[in-house]
């Protein structure tokens, strides 16, 4: 049976764009957050991104339609009758522990239980659920409605079942399953990219290129569409520190410990986009200005 109720948990950056693309595909979802104010941020964000896909012709039916799909609510409540629930809230072992805990107090036993985390094992969080057998990940890539990959993640308990209908649900959404099917800290995609954003992030520590340059160079040289550091500053300095933490802590590999430049811009508050500075500076309609101070 097709996944028709969804609730997620985390209406930040990707909560609001799986919700997003999961009305945009028909399918009813509860976005819930802690904060009415990012509720009310994502309910702009989500009609801007729907309107402009819709008038582009890429998405089909009415902003008014794709809007009505989507209920806005800071309660864990409405979990109860959904058949797929997906954690989306900070990239934390602990907070998302407490977060799957309360969900599971609340859900029903057969609803798939995913997370978008970028990095921590699936069997981990698992181990906070009563029912380990429907937990899985679901890897959704910023932007969310503009990225057609989907990581699909088994833990060691996740049953086939699960697997099958997480596989379906992402094809239904129109986006291209990758199927990892062995947890991992990392899992396939960030696994193979973040040692590169490290790395990028060595060279300007090291003084031997600018931010700026490192980003010219990867777009002309390897044609990538984005720059490191401009994808790292819409994905956010923070949930790139949280991904390397989790990695580190796992496998205690000192390749994955977190470079001293990001672990400093994190601690001052130099997130990326979302707080005007991180690699680069911005201004508050989130336009580019220049480069930060290092
Ligand atoms: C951290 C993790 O765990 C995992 C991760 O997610 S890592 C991050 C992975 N993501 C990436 O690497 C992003 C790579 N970037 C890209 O693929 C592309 O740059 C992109 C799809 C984001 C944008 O496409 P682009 O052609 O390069 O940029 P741009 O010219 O800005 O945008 C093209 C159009 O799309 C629109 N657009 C951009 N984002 C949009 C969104 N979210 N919704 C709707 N429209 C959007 C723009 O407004 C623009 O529209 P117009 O032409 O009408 O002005
Ligand atoms: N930002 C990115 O590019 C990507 C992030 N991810 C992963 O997705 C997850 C979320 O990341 P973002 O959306 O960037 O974070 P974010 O910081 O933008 O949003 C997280 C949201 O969770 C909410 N939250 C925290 N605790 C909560 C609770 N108990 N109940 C309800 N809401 C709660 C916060 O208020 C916040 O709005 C992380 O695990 C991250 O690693 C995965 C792919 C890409």
């Amino acid at each position: 049976m097709a996944v028709q109720k969804v609730f997620i948990v985390g209406g930040g950056t990707m909560g609001r764009g799986i919700a997003q693309v999961c009305a945009q595909n028909g399918i009813s979802v509860v976005l819930c957050d802690l904060e009415q104010k990012v509720l009310d941020e994502a309910k702009k964000q989500i009609s801007w991104s729907a309107g402009k896909l819709i008038e582009k012709g890429k998405v089909r039916g009415q902003l008014d339609e794709v809007m009505g799909l989507i209920e806005f609510g800071t309660s864990l409540d409405k979990a109860a009758d959904a058949e797929m629930i997906i954690e989306v809230v900070f990239e934390n072992l602990e907070v998302k522990g407490k977060v799957l805990g309360q969900i599971g107090e609340v859900a029903s036993k057969d609803a798939l239980v995913a997370s978008n985390t970028s990095a921590i094992p699936i069997t981990d969080l698992a181990a906070f659920v009563p029912n380990p057998s429907r937990v899985l990940g679901l890897h959704f890539f910023n932007p969310v409605p503009m990225m057609a990959a989907v990581e699909v993640i088994k833990g060691k308990q996740t049953s086939q079942e699960a697997l099958s209908l997480a596989r379906e649900f992402v094809e239904s959404m129109g986006k291209e399953p990758i199927m990892v099917m062995r947890d991992c800290p990392g899992f396939v995609i960030n696994r193979i990219n973040l040692p590169s954003s490290m790395e990028a992030m060595r060279v300007v520590e090291e003084g031997v290129a600018s931010v700026e340059d490192i980003d010219k160079g990867v777009k002309l040289a390897l044609g990538r569409r984005m720059g490191i550091f401009e994808t790292g500053d819409i994905v956010g300095l923070d949930v790139t520190l949280g991904s390397l933490s989790a990695v580190y802590e796992e496998t205690k590999d000192p390749r994955w410990h977190p470079p001293m430049i990001l672990r400093r811009k994190v601690k001052a508050g130099q997130l990326g986009k979302k707080t005007g500075t991180g690699w680069y500076r911005y201004d508050n309609e989130g336009k580019r200005l220049g480069p930060a101070d290092e």
